[in-house]
Order: C-alpha cells, then structure tokens, then sequence
C-alpha cells in the first residue's frame, strides 16, 4: 500500500507571536504604497493617499445670506424708528435671494422681513445695516488652498460634498487590496450543486468574499479545486500573480491530502503551520513571492476566527487603516465552561440582562457550529493555561451587537421545544425592538437558572410522578422562596419517532428492550427524559437494557437528525419536530409545556408583549399548521 505522508506535527505559537513572525516577514510588501486615481463620486470609504487641498474657494463669490435687499452701508446709517429712511431701487437697493453674489457698490443685505415697501420703487428701513451684514464671504467654507482632508483618511459623505465644494473631481486613494481565495477539497460543491451525502457546501468561501468587501478590499473567489498537490500549487501561483493576498481554505490539518502547508513550503516560505488558537489551530501563515499567504482551516467557525485575526489585520494593514476599537463588556457566566489548557480559546456567547445582570450563556463551542456564530452576542477568550471558568464568575465579552438589543432580549433558559423559534419570530416581527433568546438546557436546568436569577423565563415540561401533575409541583420544590408563576402555553404530543415507514416496527416503550433496537436519549434534566425514566420505570425496564441511553442529545431536533442519519432507531420527542424531520411517529402522552416565571417580570413590557403573542390567532394558526399542539389557555397566568 503506497504510504502518505501527513503533517502530523503542527507548531503551537500564540497569536501575538504568530502575528509578529508574520508580519514582519510580510511587512514590506504591504507598505510598498499603490495608488490610484478615482472620481470623488466613487470615493465613499476609500482612503486618501494624499492630503486633499481645496482648488477653488467656496462660497466661490461674496454670497447674500439671506433674502432681502442689497445695499450700499454706508447710505443706510442714520436709519431708527424715529428717522427711517427711504432707498430708491437700482441706485441704493436692489432685491437679492438667499446664495445670489453681492456686486459693488453693494456690500451689505438687509433681510426682507425688516424692510417696509413704500411703492415700486422705494423701501423704507429703520435700522442700520453694518458693512458685509448678512453677506457670506467668498470663502467663509472653503479657502482655495486649504486641506479638506489628510492622507490615509476614511472618505465619508461631508467629505465628499465638501472636496466637491472645494473643486476636486478626482482623488488619489489607496488601492482596494486584491483578496484571492480559493477553495480546496474534491468533496467541496458550488452552493447551487446538488447536495449528496459525502460532499460539502462551499460556504466558507462565500462568507470570506463578504468579509473582504466589508473590511475593504476586493475579493476574487476561484472554483473549488480537487485535492490534487499539482493542481492546487497552480491555482496558488496564479492567485498570486493576480492578487495582493491570496487566502486557502482547508486542507490545513493532518489529513492525508491536507497539502496547503508543503504547497508553501515548495514555492515560498511557510512562516507559521499551527497557532494556540481554538477554533483554528491548524491556521498557516507564509509568504510566496512576496505575497502574504494564509491556509485557512477547513471548519466554518475555525475559518472566522482565523479569518478575522489574521486576514481582517492584512487587509486593513494594507490600505494603512487602524482597527476599530472593540467593545468590552463584563457578564456573569451562566453555565461551566471547561477549557484546554493548551489553546487560547474563543467561545461564542448568547447575552442577556436579567434583574440589571448581564447573563452570558455559552453557546454551541464545536467549530463546525456556524449558528453559534450567528446567534452570538458576544465572545470571551478562555486564555491559554486556564483549565476553566465556573458558573457565577465575571468574564470579559467582547461585544458583536449592540447594548440596547441585548438590552431588550427576554432571556429564556430552559426546555427545547420548536414553538420556541416560532415566538422568537412572532414576536421580532411585531415589535421590531424585542428579541426573544433561547437557551436549551432541560427543564430542571431552566428551574435552576431561574433561581439563580440568570433567566426572565423557563419553558418547562416536569410530570410530577405522584399526581400526575405538570410543572407546579416542581415549582413549588425547587423554588420555595421565590415568588413565583407559570404562564399556561400548550399541550403537546410526545412519542417515539422512527424512520419513515417505521422499518423496524417499533410500536411501544416496550421495543427500547430489543437487541436490534438502538435509542438515542435526551440529557438528564430535560423533561422528555424524565418522561422516559417514567415510563421506564412504570413499565419495569432497566434502563441497561436500552442500547444508546448513554447517547444524549440537547433538543428534539437533534434526536430527530439521529434518527434520519440512522445512527440511532428511535428517540422519543414531540410530534412536530418529527414531522419536520420526516419521520414516523408514535404517540405515547401528552404532556404541557408552559412558562414558569419569577413573578416581578410579569410586569416586564417585553413579557406583556410575550403573553400578548402566546394568546395571538397568529400563534394558535402555526401550531395548528405545525401539529401536535393543542391550546387551551395559553397565557394564562397561574400564581405558584
Ligand atoms: N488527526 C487530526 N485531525 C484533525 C486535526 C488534528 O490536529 N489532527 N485538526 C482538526 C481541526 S482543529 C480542524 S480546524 C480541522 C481542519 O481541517 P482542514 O483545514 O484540514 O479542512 P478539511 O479537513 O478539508 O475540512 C474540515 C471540515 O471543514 C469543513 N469545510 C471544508 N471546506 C469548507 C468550505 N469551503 N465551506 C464550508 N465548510 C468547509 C467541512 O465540514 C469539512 O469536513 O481538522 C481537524 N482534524
Ligand atoms: O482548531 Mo480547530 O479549528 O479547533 O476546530
């Protein structure tokens, strides 16, 4: 069998240093200063490369400030309420509009609304006007000769009207840095391909092309090339030759066809193969022809980040621009978050402000997770050397929204259900401002939150074993000394979801037990697991006996894709999420998932508008067109 050779040991510098080897490697080529020349109509954002001065003086010519009359000073003095006097048009007045040149012998404006009309020719004042009054002088905005704006300055829009002003048409200005980036993997499609299992959609590339026109430059995205050395080595050279930085996205690890690294190494200079980053370990930085070069690592959230320390700094270096200063916030950890104590790392974060507390949740930290990117408010740096951070403590976050909409999030920590997207939507789309932040934790996990008071609302499922009651009596336990209530929300179907046409033909709890049965569970805490446990428990099964119990799961949706995948044959969860997935579905109860909430936020606007949703036709429609719902008196309001 031919052997491949892989790169099975990468270096583990931290970003500073990492960044230093490179730039200063690269340094020179980015200062080398490239210039051209456009019209000051497209100039918005670009950066001057040289100090801009006015050619003409504006106001061009002694400007009326004013609608009125023109008139010579000096004949008007002498002029009161007891001595007014007369002016005869042509000779001692004649009418101006506001921005009209003043042409000798006048020198002064006098404004209309101060001038009394005696007939077609005469006017009568009662005040003095004082040379140049209500006049703007040539140049009183712009000097001919006067700098408008400096080098390496940002082209905003006043900037624009005032070079315009000032009599300039064209601008020298830094030129946009070309961003070649190409994507490699023999399984990687173009976004509009057909999707089959085992191949891959460029996204990465898609989302680097938007990131470079954001900071500046200009993007140039080649087709997905195989992982082939020859072909990708080609596809570097001409991206090198056609742009200022080229970026290589995957093929950065220790796979047998991860060949960006030895690519460089072959035709350049590989500075740095491994930074203490996570995501992004496997980034590469090095330099062919002069050209910075940057291997991206293959994973979405990986790809940000490294993109974002890496290739954001390039493209700014390159056009002579600064970074923007972040913006740093201090929160309250909502759930442990263990950590490497080898890798710097970047976790996203879902915020919240709850009592004046601002509550960080750790969201989904895989680096394929793209939608903990999309949904993140903020991210923290667990530095290197630093095992973990526990619940309770204050981080540092760095901010990715504004204050004000974190502000104006209602905080739901607690059970899964996909009711909780749908009022997330409803409510957004009625009143702009709210937004509504779910974080999946179980239903006990939400209690708890709750107690902590990290959360404004728990969705909860809890059976209450004894009286077969839901939710209160679990309320009344774990929250004893809190004033508490429970917003009623809906009934819903729980059961066994199984492949389409049900190929095993599981038809009861009792199935968990068969050899040929695998399960997927849900983690403990959540109400659908305490479900199972009580019916296991009812039905006298050993939970050692089910095959897959220890493979848990955060939501229903993620129990479902189990099952469509086939690495598990049946999970139990709700109806809808079923139904969403395609798959069979069993019934075995119904359960109700409502809301519990610390009594004091029923007063809350955002929860008002809440309750005003939960009660909406709107809302009833959906969970009719999503099934498995029923709705009794949602948003009714029970004190615990
Ligand atoms: N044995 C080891 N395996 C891996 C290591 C390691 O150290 N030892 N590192 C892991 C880490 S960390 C990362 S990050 C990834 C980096 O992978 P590569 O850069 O080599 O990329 P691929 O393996 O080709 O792809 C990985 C993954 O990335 C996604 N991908 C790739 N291209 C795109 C694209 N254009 N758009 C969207 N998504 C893309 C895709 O999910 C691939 O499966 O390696 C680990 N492995
Ligand atoms: O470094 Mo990888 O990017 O952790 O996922």
């Amino acid at each position: 069998m031919k052997k491949t050779k892989r790169n099975i040991y990468l270096s583990n510098i931290e970003v500073n240093e990492a960044k230093k080897l490179f730039f200063n490697e690269i340094n020179k080529s980015i200062k080398d200063k490239k210039e051209e020349t456009v019209s000051v109509y497209d100039s918005l954002n670009r950066i001057s490369a040289k100090p801009i001065f006015a050619e003409i003086s504006s106001p061009y010519f002694n400007a009326s400030a004013m609608d009125g009359i023109a008139v010579i000073s000096n004949k008007t003095y002498g002029a009161d309420e007891r001595n007014p006097k007369r002016l005869k048009i042509n000779e001692e007045y004649i009418y101006i509009d506001t921005g009209d040149p003043i042409k000798e012998p006048f020198d002064a404006v006098i404004m209309i609304e101060d001038v009394a009309l005696v007939d077609d020719e005469t006017v009568e004042i009662i005040k003095a006007a004082s040379p140049w009054q209500h006049v703007r002088p040539m140049g009183e905005d712009i000097v001919a000769g006067e700098m408008i704006i400096p080098a390496y300055h940002k082209v905003t829009p006043v900037d624009i009207g005032a070079m315009l002003c000032g009599g300039i048409l064209d601008i020298d200005v830094i030129k946009k840095p070309r961003v070649g980036i190409i994507p490699t993997g023999t399984e990687i499609i173009e976004p509009e391909d057909n999707i089959e299992v085992g191949k891959i959609i460029d996204s990465n590339s898609v989302m680097f092309e938007a990131m470079v026109k954001t900071y500046g430059g200009i993007p140039k995205r080649y087709k997905p090339i195989p992982d082939d050395y020859e072909l990708i080595k080609e596809k570097i050279l001409q991206a090198v030759k056609e742009n200022d930085i080229v970026v290589v996205n995957a093929g950065s690890s220790a796979g047998r066809e991860d060949y960006t690294s030895k690519i460089i190494k072959e035709i350049g200079n590989l500075i740095v193969h491994g930074v203490a980053v996570k995501p992004g370990k496997p980034a590469i930085l090095g330099n062919v022809e002069g050209k910075p070069i940057v291997g991206i690592p293959g994973y979405p959230v990986s790809a940000y980040i490294v993109f974002e320390t890496f290739v954001k700094e390039l493209i700014y270096k390159y056009q002579g621009i600064k970074q923007e200063k972040k913006q740093f916030i201090k929160g309250t950890l909502s759930k442990r978050l263990m950590s490497s104590l080898k890798h710097l790392e970047y976790v996203r974060m879902k915020l919240g402000k709850v009592s004046g507390k601002l509550v960080a949740t750790p969201l989904n930290r895989g680096a394929g997770v793209t939608m903990s990117l999309v949904k993140a408010d903020g991210i923290t740096k667990i530095p290197k050397n630093v095992e973990g951070i526990e619940v309770g403590e204050t981080i540092e976050i760095e901010l990715l929204k504004d204050m004000e909409s974190i502000e104006n999030t209602i905080v739901s920590i607690g059970s899964h259900d996909l009711i909780m997207d749908i009022l997330a939507n409803m409510i957004h789309e009625r009143y702009h401002e709210i937004n509504l932040s779910s974080a999946h934790v179980g239903s006990l996990g939400g209690v708890m939150a709750l107690k902590r008071g990290e959360a404004h609302i728990s969705p909860i499922h809890l059976l209450d074993e004894k009286t077969g009651i839901y939710n209160i009596e679990h309320l009344k336990k774990y929250l004893k000394n809190k004033n508490i209530s429970l917003i009623k929300g809906v009934k819903r179907l729980q059961g066994l979801m199984v492949k389409k046409n049900n190929p095993k033909k599981i038809s009861s709890i009792n199935d968990l037990e068969r050899e040929d049965v695998v399960f997927v569970n849900r983690q403990k805490g959540s109400g659908t697991r305490i479900l199972l446990d009580f019916k296991l428990k009812e039905l006298n099964i050993d939970n050692s006996k089910v095959k897959g119990y220890d493979r848990e799961m955060t939501t229903h949706m993620t129990v479902a894709s189990a099952v469509l995948s086939g690495t598990a044959d049946v999970g139990l969860g709700i109806q809808s999420s079923a139904k969403a997935m395609g798959l069979d579905f069993i019934p075995i109860g119904e359960e109700e998932y409502d809301f519990a909430i610390i009594s004091e936020f029923l007063e809350d606007e955002k929860i008002k508008r809440f309750i005003e949703i939960l009660k909406s036709k709107e809302f009833s429609v959906m969970l009719e067109s999503l099934g498995g719902y029923k709705i009794e008196e949602p948003g009714r309001i029970i004190n615990i």
